[in-house]
């Protein structure tokens, strides 16, 4: 019998792929994060996916992992950012496993990523100018895939984690069959 599987969404500096990893040990389950998967399928890193492929070329690499990823039961999947952009990667979230949304604020999301060069939509004259658009376009698409919502705000991971547990149990998550 298939077990349901956990899918994170949410913008860059969320914290699905920390969140979803404490999450993971926390439920037993096994943790798998897209973007880290294209990495190691590929052999080099985002940036330079973008670079030699642009933005389209490593869209479908993302949508061939989450297919890949999304079929596996009882697992937990952080997607990347922009991962709800395809409408068939929405569909397979949806109809897959049960959805949480990591919402956080563009200052929040500026402070995590402050020192990070893995992000190359981030390398932008106004980075947060950039997180403004994205999200104006984005949000939508999260709150459509989105079972739960939980807010990322500064504190500790481990207080989000927490707050994700709690939201599982109220809508009845199980990592048991169905
Ligand atoms: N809830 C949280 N509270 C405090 N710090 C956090 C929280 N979540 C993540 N962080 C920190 O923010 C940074 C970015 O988090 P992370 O890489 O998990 O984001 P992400 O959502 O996976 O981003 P991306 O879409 O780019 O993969 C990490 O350094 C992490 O430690
Ligand atoms: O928001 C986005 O579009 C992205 C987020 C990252 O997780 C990576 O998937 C990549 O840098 C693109
Ligand atoms: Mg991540």
């Amino acid at each position: 019998m298939a077990r349901r599987s956990i899918f994170l969404v949410g913008p860059m500096g969320a914290g699905k792929t920390t969140v979803g990893r404490r999450l993971a040990q926390n439920l037993g389950l096994e943790f798998f994060d897209s973007d880290e998967e294209i990495e190691r399928r590929t052999g080099t890193t985002i940036p330079i996916i973008f670079e030699i492929e642009g933005e389209a070329g490593f869209r479908k690499r993302e949508h061939q992992v989450l297919s890949e990823l999304t079929a596996l039961s009882g697992v937990v999947l952080a997607t990347g950012g922009g991962a709800v952009l395809l409408p068939e990667n929405r569909e397979l979230l949806r109809s897959r496993g049960t959805v949480v949304y990591l919402r956080t604020s563009v200052a929040e999301q500026l402070r995590r990523t402050r020192s990070s060069t893995h992000r190359p939509l981030l390398q932008a004259d106004d980075p947060e100018q950039r997180l403004r658009d994205l999200a104006e376009m984005r949000e939508p698409l999260y709150e459509a895939v989105a079972d739960i919502v939980v807010e990322s705000p500064g504190r500790k991971v481990g207080a989000t984690v927490k707050d994700v547990l709690d939201r599982l149990a109220d809508a009845h998550f199980t990592t048991g069959p169905g």
